[in-house]
């Protein structure tokens, strides 16, 4: 029998209800959710129960209980249980879900010299993915030495608990100590076959009883159903999920590496004491208020810019000024992206679908950087 049907009689029989909706495999997305039939919206798509949900409550105590001296996360630990579970329990879900070689596209498991390729931003995020890992690993090791034999097995397992897990709390979670948002994390069968969509097209909502899906809009049978992960940017859903998608409402590209460069150590030091350093965001509208702040700096006398962070002055006078250097800014930065583009065309490491994903995530940073910089050349004509 198929692996989905198999997968799809185990989760009804454990109590998971699909109600106009399949899994199927999507070229280039793996597997997806379809509609069967002609789905309005409002309708409840899938019920997950609460008893099928794999959670810390469903690690084994005797597991569990090893953790509690280390400072290793839930997501830590639910992927030490994918990893060390030999009970066959979950064996139709654990079936479809992506082998080691489907998730390539995560970087994570890139060469660290294609990893240096990525936009410093995506680098960033990277960086924190990495250090979370290396403690998580570090903690998973010391408690079960016999997962060092393999660190990709380990390192899939926290991948997909990564990429896979929803937001949940229960009473368990409430009493233990030091937990945070990032911890209330739950896998949960079918409902793990969505992918993301940057509208939200299915609304996600948990109770007592389990999770429920409701469709946000109407579908036509064939329709892919797809729920939103979350108002994520390129970088972020590269780092965290090893897509990439075009379009992208939410996509944004952080300016740090051409505007931080400005700025000397004084202007820096300005800029930290009045919270302005960094983050200087351009999203597919415009740039933000930071930018804006951090730019004035260089295009205006200190006290006006002051007046400007304190909300005395509009910054009419200096928008001007502004516009003119954010010109240059970013047309500085196409050049980047495609010294960069090119250095990815280049390289001799990684894989060609990683490449692609890279070469790809260029080409929309400088889709955004297009936009803003042809409105700004409109409105210096007007
Ligand atoms: C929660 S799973 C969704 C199901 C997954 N496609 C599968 O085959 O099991 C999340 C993963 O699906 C893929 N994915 C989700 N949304 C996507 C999209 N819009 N385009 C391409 N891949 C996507 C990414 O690999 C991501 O890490």
């Amino acid at each position: 029998m198929d692996s989905l049907q198999e997968l799809l009689d185990w989760a009804t029989s454990q109590g998971v209800k699909l109600n106009g909706i399949g899994p199927e495999r999507i070229p280039g997305r793996g597997i997806g959710v379809l509609a069967t039939r002609d789905i309005q919206a409002d309708e409840i798509v899938l019920d997950v129960p609460t008893g099928c949900l794999r959670t810390l409550s469903t690690v084994p105590k005797a597991r569990l209980r090893r953790f509690s001296e280390t400072s290793i996360s839930v997501q830590g630990i639910l992927a030490a249980d994918l990893a060390l579970d030999t009970s066959g329990r979950y064996g139709p879900w654990d079936a479809v879900v992506p082998r080691v070689e489907d998730l390539t596209g995560m970087p994570l498991n890139w060469h660290a010299d294609l990893q240096a390729l990525l936009p410093r931003h995506a680098r960033e995020l990277l960086d924190k993915q990495r250090a979370k890992f290396a403690r998580d690993w570090a903690s998973a090791t010391t408690v079960f030495p016999d997962l060092k034999r393999d660190v990709d097995a380990y390192r899939h397992a926290w991948l997909l608990v990564n990429s896979r897990t929803f937001y949940y709390l229960n009473a368990a979670l409430k009493r233990r100590r030091g937990v945070t948002k990032d911890d209330h994390l739950t896998l949960q069968p079918i409902a793990d076959l969505f992918n993301h969509g940057d509208e939200d097209g299915c609304h996600v909502a948990f109770g007592r009883d389990g999770f429920a899906f409701r469709a946000t809009k109407p579908y036509k049978a064939g329709d892919e159903v797809k729920i939103c992960y979350g108002r994520h940017g390129g970088d972020f859903l590269l780092v965290e999920y090893g897509f990439v998608m075009s379009p992208n409402c939410w996509d944004e590209v952080m300016l740090d590496e051409v505007v931080l460069e400005r700025f000397d150590a004084e202007n820096k030091e300005r800029l930290e004491d009045a919270g302005f350093l960094g983050r200087y965001v351009l999203d597919r509208e415009t740039v933000c208020h930071r930018t804006q702040v951090a730019l004035r700096l260089l295009c205006c006398k200190v006290g006006e810019w002051m007046r400007f962070v304190n909300g005395n002055d509009d910054g009419e006078a200096s928008q001007g000024a502004v516009n003119v250097l954010l010109l240059e800014l970013l047309r500085e930065y196409i050049t980047r992206v495609d010294d960069e583009s090119e250095r990815v065309r280049r390289v001799e490491v990684g894989e060609q679908q990683q490449k692609d994903i890279l070469l790809e995530r260029w080409s929309q940073t400088r889709l955004l950087l297009t936009i803003r910089i042809a409105s700004l050349e409109q409105e210096s004509k007007t």
